[in-house]
């Protein structure tokens, strides 16, 4: 189901209990700014940490708040992306309310040049929501390179146009 409010949507997500171990999502990055997800009282979203899936404990009263490729590349790599995914309870249906906070689509993504020196190159090239999101819809990467992979095919994009 998806919800508006202006320009950033609201989603929300029941997985449906099933008896044997089932993905929700399959593991992925966002590509949004940030992702505010507000969970009920069943867990099931994992965060990927050193190798292993860890359970995010389930706190009605909290938000989970991810950092989004795009958030990565306006810090230019300062900040991280986590490779996440949800997991699918054997004994109860569960609720997640997902908020997807997304640059304007004419923006441009581009670090401040604070962030950028010598020691700190570029690490991305300049690009818009748009453009991100045609890409994960297109390649649905899931690896640590998925930055690098957009920036790849940005290029050649760049050079077809
Ligand atoms: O259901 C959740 O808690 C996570 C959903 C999610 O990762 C997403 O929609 O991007
Ligand atoms: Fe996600």
């Amino acid at each position: 189901m998806l919800h508006h409010i202006g320009s950033m949507p609201i989603r929300e997500i029941i997985y449906h209990k099933k008896p044997e171990f089932t993905l929700g999502t399959e593991p992925h990055y966002d590509p949004t700014s940030l992702t505010v997800l507000h969970q009920d009282s069943v867990s099931g979203l994992q965060v990927l940490v050193d190798n292993e899936w860890y359970s995010i404990r389930q706190n009605f009263n909290a938000f989970v708040v991810n950092i989004g490729n795009t958030f990565m590349a306006v810090s230019n790599g300062r900040y991280k992306i986590c490779l996440h995914r949800a997991v699918v309870n054997n004994k109860t249906t569960r609720k997640s309310l997902a908020f997807f906070i997304y640059p304007d689509k004419d923006k441009v993504v581009s670090p401040p040049t604070e962030l950028v020196d010598y020691n700190n190159p570029r690490l991305y090239p300049d690009f818009t929501g748009p453009a991100l999101l045609e890409f994960t819809k297109k390649h649905h990467r899931a690896d640590t390179n998925n930055l690098h992979a957009f920036s790849m095919w940005l290029q050649d994009k760049n050079v077809e146009a």
